[in-house]
């Protein structure tokens, strides 16, 4: 079953992809916040903006958050947004990277995957997570793949690497803070980027940097008005 609209072109040139394509997408406030005081997570998007962001799921092999933005919204990470997307193979795959295996087995991902309403979860994990959390997570219908970490961190290199292996070439991430400074402080990893610029003004709360002071990357396209809110579109320089 397919949509009954077709794909915005827009996005089908934004997101044309070659071997192993990576976009980081989210939405923002006026004031660079992602989220709320204490991680509180915000409704930036409009109705339009939001049914853009479900393309985007739609147009991608995979989709990545980090457990942070797991604890913090309990995200389903599919289009439900779209219209006729009844078919859950439709959503791109979730992937989460959760270092320490600290995710909970209620969380709506596993759940969804458990009835049937969504695709089984990726979990990327340090070798050194507690063992009862992987078989806990792995019983709970996640599959777990465990990685050295770099820094601290697990690579978001050799993370999207593994993806492409597997045969999820493109994959969109998500967030949330920690996973967007880490794409934007490796370097070669994007593709593209691509910001819902909210008007609001949020003020306290959880702050990205902004990417057009990012040397970085530059505009690959002009910004496109949709409902009250403004996409902005990068590519690396
Ligand atoms: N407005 C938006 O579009 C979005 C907002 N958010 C917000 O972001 C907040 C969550 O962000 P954070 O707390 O920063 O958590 P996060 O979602 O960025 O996850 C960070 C965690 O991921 C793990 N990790 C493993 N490898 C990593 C790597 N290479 N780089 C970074 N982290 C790695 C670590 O355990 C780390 O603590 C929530 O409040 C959520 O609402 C999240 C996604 C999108
Ligand atoms: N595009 C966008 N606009 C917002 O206003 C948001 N708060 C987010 N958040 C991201 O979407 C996830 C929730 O996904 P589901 O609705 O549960 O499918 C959330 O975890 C953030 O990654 N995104």
């Amino acid at each position: 079953m397919t949509p009954d609209e077709s794909q915005p072109e827009y996005l089908i040139d934004a997101l044309a992809t070659r071997h192993r394509s990576a976009t980081l997408t989210y939405a923002q406030s006026r004031d660079n916040k992602i989220a709320g005081p204490g991680g509180q997570m915000l409704p930036l998007s409009c109705p339009e903006s939001m049914r853009m962001t479900h393309w985007m799921r739609y147009m991608h092999d995979a989709i990545l958050v980090g457990v942070g933005t797991v604890s913090a919204d309990d995200p389903q990470l599919n289009t439900r947004h779209l219209p006729l997307t009844s078919d859950k193979q439709r959503s791109p795959r979730p992937v989460v990277l959760d270092t320490l295996l600290v995710t909970s087995t209620g969380c709506r991902l596993l759940l969804n995957y458990r009835t049937s309403a969504g695709r089984q979860p990726l979990f990327y994990h340090s070798k050194d997570a507690p063992d009862d959390r992987r078989e806990a997570l792995s019983a709970a219908g996640a599959e777990m793949v465990a990685m050295p970490l770099l820094n601290g961190h697990i690579s978001m290199h050799a993370v999207l690497d593994d993806l492409d292996q597997r045969g999820y070439h493109s994959v969109m991430i998500e967030g949330g803070a920690k996973i967007i400074a880490s794409c934007l402080a490796a370097p070669n990893l994007l593709d593209r980027i691509i910001v819902t610029v909210s008007p609001s003004i949020v003020g306290q709360g959880i702050e990205v940097e902004d990417i057009s002071c990012n040397g970085a990357y530059e505009r690959s396209r002009s910004d496109l008005a949709l409902g009250v809110d403004t996409i902005s579109f990068y590519k690396p320089i």
